[in-house]
Formats: C-alpha cells, structure tokens, sequence
C-alpha cells in the first residue's frame, strides 16, 4: 500500500503538485490518469524520494521510500524508457543494477526471458527501438522481485502485441498481492487493465476511486434521435425539459428524457423517426470532460461529448 497525502512541489513560482492525497492498494492495479503536464511524473519522482516534496508526504507501506533500504528489492520502477546508457548491452545493464542492489545474477535472465529480450540480451541499447526500451525498463523493474511497483507511461512506443503483453503482465503482478501503480495520459490504456483510477489535473487531484466507481458516476446516458422533422421534435423535447444539441451527423442528441420518453413524445406528435438509439459515454469521453478544465496546452478538437451541449455549440 502506498499513502500519498498532502504531497506538493512547487518549482518556483509554479505549483506541479498540489496537496494531492490518495491511496494505491495492493493487489490491484491502479491507473494514474491525467493530461500531458498534470504532475504525474513529479508525483512518481516523489513517490520514489528522487526529489523531495515541498510539503506532504509519502509512504509505501508505512515507512518513507527514503528510510527503505533495499532498493530495487522493495520498489521497482520505469521512469524514463530513455535513461539507460546506449553503449550497454540489455544484459550488462540489467547485471550492473543486480550487483549494486545484491540480485543474483540468474535474476537477470529470468527478467529478460519475461520480457522478451532475451535474444536481443547481447545487443547494444543504442540501437533499440522505443518498445525494446519500454521492455528493458520493465525488466529492470522487475529485477528485484519487488511487491511495489511504479511504471511512467510504460505503454508508450509498444504495439498491439506488446500492448497486450503489458496488460496480462499487470494484471498478474497485482494477482499476486503486489502494488501496481501505472501512469497514462490516455483513459484508453486504463480502461481494460485498473482496478482504481487516481485522476489528476494540472496537479490537483480530480478522482481517486475505483473504475467501476468512477464509470457509474460519469456513464451519462444521451439519446441519439434521427428524424427528417426536427424543427418540430426538438421544441417539444425541450419542452419536457430535455436538452437538445446534434452531432453533426445528421443526428439530434437528447439528454434529460430516457429512449422511451423521446419516442411516446415523437408518436403523439405524428413526427417520423428514422433511429432512436441510447449512448452512454465512454469512459474515455468522461476523462476528456473532467480534465477539460486542466488543460495545460488545449487544442480547438472538439469531442463528442461537445456535440451534447443545448445549443449544439462547443464549449
Ligand atoms: N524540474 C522542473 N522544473 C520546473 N517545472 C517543472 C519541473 N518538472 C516538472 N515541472 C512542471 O510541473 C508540471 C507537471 O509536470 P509533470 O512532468 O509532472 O507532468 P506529467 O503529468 O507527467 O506530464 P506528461 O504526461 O506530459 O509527462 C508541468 O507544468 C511541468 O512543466
């Protein structure tokens, strides 16, 4: 288990994390979302004492990262894919952070056979690509067959096939009590593999609770309605106090009245429909709308939640 609470750092004048308080559970994998410049990273380097916190604090298991005294053999974590000496070879790089961390030397084979390197063991990482990388350091973190561990973006660079791998490969992890906490900007990478979610924005904590959780909370239903005679359904559905925007595919799109209601409405009034579909927003739709507002460098991309608004307008 991981305590994080009231962790902040200001670097300067500028605030990266600010009083976030959350807690990872063991045994489950916990996803740690937010768009580019959230603070996660900072957050990670703190988790792990590679720079200290303005205030707050964190503790793995009761006690700060800082008083652990077995290393890779506590915590085991990917960073920065890129950090690793070109000139090394995967197995020489693996060997080096066995000896000063007091692994056997057998570990490092075992670890690159998991992750797949093993005949690109005796290559140099110069010329590895960035889903080798992404590999080596999952393998370095594995290294120490430790019960915490922290990934940074470790899905970055990897294909479909390696996608999965990681997936099945968290999912075993935390199957076997240990702690995996795992850092995304995309909910997409989230959705098929965290049990929790810890959502952040512009350094501020926006949810901590578990997928399920945060699903049902923002699993808004809309109902997709075609019609050739809108101008005179929409008057009567705003009429029932319902919210009409389109989705510029031809489609109104109705919140506030259910599929049926909608329906009752259209036959009442002798209005042809040509579909009548119930949505419910993706996770992926309702992680965009949540971090909305902590944007650090937003873009004019309209998202389909947009198209949701009354007046059909973006936001
Ligand atoms: N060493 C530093 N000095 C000054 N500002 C920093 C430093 N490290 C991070 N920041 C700032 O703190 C904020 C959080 O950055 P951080 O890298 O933790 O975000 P992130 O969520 O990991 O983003 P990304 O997904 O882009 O990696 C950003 O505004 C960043 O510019």
């Amino acid at each position: 288990m991981i305590e994080v609470n009231e962790l902040t750092k200001r670097y300067g004048s500028r605030t990266a994390v600010n009083a976030l308080t959350f807690r990872v559970r063991s045994g489950l994998v916990t996803g740690f979302l937010g768009p580019n410049g959230a603070g996660k990273s900072t957050t990670l380097r703190l988790m792990l004492g590679l720079d200290g916190p303005t205030g707050g604090s964190v503790t793995v298991a009761g006690r700060p990262f800082r008083e652990r005294a077995r290393g890779l053999r506590d915590v085991g974590a990917l960073l920065d894919a890129g950090d690793v000496h070109g000139g090394h070879t995967a197995y020489t790089h693996l060997r080096v952070l066995a000896r000063s961390n007091r692994i056997p030397r057998t570990r490092v084979d075992e670890v690159l056979a998991e992750v797949g390197l093993t005949d690109a063991a005796r290559r140099r990482v110069a010329g590895f690509s960035l889903g080798m990388r992404q590999r080596l350091g999952i393998a370095a973190a594995l290294l120490g067959d430790p019960p915490v561990l922290l990934f940074d973006e470790p899905l970055n660079g990897l294909d479909p096939e390696g996608v999965r791998w990681v997936r099945g490969l968290f999912r075993r992890l935390a199957a076997e009590g240990r702690t995996v906490f795992v850092s995304s900007h995309l909910m997409s990478e989230m959705e098929h593999t965290a049990d929790d979610l810890v959502v952040v924005g512009r350094g501020e904590l926006i949810a901590a609770e578990s997928l399920d959780a945060f699903a049902a909370r923002s699993g808004r239903r809309t109902v997709a309605v075609r019609t050739p005679d809108a101008p005179t359904l929409t008057p009567l559905l705003t009429a029932e106090g319902a919210s009409v925007g389109t989705d510029g595919d031809g489609r109104l799109v109705v919140s506030g009245l259910d599929a049926s209601r909608v329906g009752e409405l259209a036959l009442r009034h002798r209005v042809l429909l040509h579909e009548l579909t119930t949505r419910t927003a993706s996770l992926e739709e309702a992680f965009m709308e949540l971090t909305a507002d902590s944007l650090e460098y937003p873009t004019s991309v309209e998202y389909p939640t947009s198209l949701e608004h009354p007046t059909g307008e973006p936001r």
